[in-house]
């Protein structure tokens, strides 16, 4: 069997070699139409492969939003599961967006679903929400470590709606965002080059500078394109750990298809933004 690298070795690599841009897979009806394909499992599975097809050898990661699969019932999740074939067969790294997150014993059946070596949905990542208590997730980080996987938490995500909770101050006068953060550099604590357990925060959401953002893993960040930020805003919105940030990127991808070479060079574009900015920090 083989025994894969740590996640987090795994993507500084592939980001040190290809830039850290993730770029979404998110099937949308409205994008389906706008490509000209039928709102139907086969218009699906056209769209999936066209994308992988025009990106998957050139990106660091790619992140399918399972929700978009999940609608078309048992006959989208096997379209999703060749998705993620394909792609890491491509050479990407793949992050399922799928937000699992339950009670620890059903958190257990999620991680088997996802980061089991062995299972048809196996990901290089897989996102997840801490809102039933971080320790919640306690399966998932085992699985994940012993497969080599990684996880990426909910900690301030890029929607307007977010900060009810994640703004929301503990007892101890922590805020419930930042206490995500801390767990996730404790679960890093040590790792090199870079951890495995990441955490999602929105490119969107202003000023970080009251967050300790030094987790030693990555940061998944959403919301450039469509969300309304732009890669300039990645330095500012960061700073020192813009190194470590992993901008995705769905909508202001997706929307140049279905034409291959259009696709390729809206992402070649993007990806060469994204390298200045963050080299511009
Ligand atoms: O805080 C979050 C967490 C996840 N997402 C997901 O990322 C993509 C963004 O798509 P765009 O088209 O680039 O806006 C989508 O799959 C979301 O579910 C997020 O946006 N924010």
């Amino acid at each position: 069997m083989t025994v894969l690298e740590p996640f987090g070795a795994r993507l500084r690599t592939a980001m040190d070699e290809r830039g850290p841009l993730c770029v979404g897979i998110d099937p949308h009806a409205s994008l389906l139409a706008q490509w000209g394909l039928n709102d139907d499992v086969a218009g699906l599975e056209r769209f999936s492969r066209t994308v992988v097809e025009a990106v998957a050898d050139r990106v660091a990661v790619m992140k399918p939003q399972s929700a978009f699969f999940e609608r078309f019932g048992s006959r989208g999740i096997a379209v999703l599961e060749d998705v993620v074939r394909q792609a890491r067969a491509a050479g990407t790294l793949v992050v399922m967006d799928a937000k699992r997150g339950d009670i620890g014993s059903t958190m257990a059946g999620y991680a088997e679903a996802y980061l089991h070596k062995d299972a048809p949905l196996f990901s290089d990542a897989l996102t997840v929400s801490p809102y039933l208590g971080y320790g919640s997730l306690s399966p998932a980080v085992a699985l994940a470590r012993e497969s080599g996987a990684g996880l990426f938490v909910l900690a301030l995500t890029s929607n307007p709606e977010g900060p009810e909770v994640q703004h929301a101050v503990r007892a101890d006068g922590r805020g419930v965002g930042a206490t995500m953060l801390a767990h996730l550099a404790a679960e890093n604590a040590g790792e090199e080059p870079l951890g495995s357990f990441g955490a999602v925060v929105g490119a969107t959401v202003g000023d970080l500078s009251s967050y300790d953002l030094d987790i030693n893993g990555p940061l998944l960040a959403p919301g450039v394109g469509a969300q309304g930020a732009t890669p300039a805003d990645l330095p500012r919105v960061f700073g020192a750990a813009v190194r470590n940030v992993v901008p995705n990127v769905s909508r202001g991808v997706l929307r140049h298809g279905p034409d291959v070479s259009a696709l390729r060079t809206a992402t070649e574009r993007l990806a060469a933004e994204i390298r200045n900015a963050v080299g511009a920090s």
